[in-house]
């Protein structure tokens, strides 16, 4: 499991001319491991998650989840690609509010066409890894901000993918919370092998990765170890 961009370059309009917003960016990032992403506001940390999540195609450059170059797929491609390899994590957990924990993970699996009994027993195995085994019945407004967050990063695993991004997950929540979600996703990358990405203005959640990439004006500096 990986994620490997390789000198992508991604400009927005900017008036009459081009932002650059990632500059020649590269970075290998290998399963089982946790690779922070930092950067002033604007640097480019949401553009590096959304070219890496294959949102948005890059003006040059590629990337490869998985092995797979994603340059020169069509849509549905990319769309099967980021339903099956690639777990993604928003800063709001975005939960349908009438759906309890187990069913907000089963929506995904039904929108994969698999069987609903399957789906059920994955979403409460997967509850469980995030400590939410008792909370499977619950819909959003019983959970905290934190279990919510939780929620919404067992979701992000429900079809097993080999690359997890995550864009500041802790940021609706207090130091003691974050620092536990932080935690979870460390785990969970080691556990599942994920690539992940995390997103993070917090410097304290640096201590938790394996590795810290720095932005700045859209150009990245070589990753150095954490710590
Ligand atoms: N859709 C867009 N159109 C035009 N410019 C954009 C667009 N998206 C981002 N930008 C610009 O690209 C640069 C990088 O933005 P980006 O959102 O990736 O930075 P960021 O590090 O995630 O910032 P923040 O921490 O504030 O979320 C910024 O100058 C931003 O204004």
């Amino acid at each position: 499991m990986s994620l490997i961009l390789t000198d992508v370059t991604l400009t927005h309009p900017d008036g009459d001319g081009r932002l650059t917003a990632l500059d020649r960016v590269t970075l290998e990032v290998p399963g089982g491991g946790l690779t922070a992403v930092v950067g002033p506001s604007g640097s480019g940390k949401s553009s590096l998650l959304a070219v890496a999540a294959t949102l948005i195609t890059p003006d040059s450059g590629t990337v490869a989840v998985d092995g797979t170059d994603t340059t020169g797929l069509s849509r549905g491609e990319l769309a099967g690609l980021r339903r099956h390899r690639i777990g993604i994590v928003f800063q709001q957990p975005n939960l349908l509010p009438s759906l309890t924990a187990a069913e907000q993970l089963q929506v995904m699996a039904r929108l994969d066409g698999r069987r609903p009994r399957s789906a059920r027993g994955r979403a409460l195995e997967l509850l469980d890894a995030v400590g939410l085994a008792d909370h499977a019945g619950r819909r959003p407004h019983q959970l905290s901000g934190g279990q919510r967050q939780r929620v919404n990063i067992a979701r992000a695993l429900m079809n097993d993918p080999g690359v997890l991004l995550v864009d500041e997950p802790t940021s609706a929540l207090d130091h003691e919370r974050g620092a536990a979600v932080v935690d979870l996703i460390t785990r969970l990358t080691r556990e599942r092998g994920t690539a992940t990405v995390l997103v993070t203005h917090d410097r304290a959640q640096l201590a938790a990765a394996d590795r810290v990439a720095r932005l700045h004006d859209g150009r990245l500096s070589p990753p150095d170890p954490a710590g």
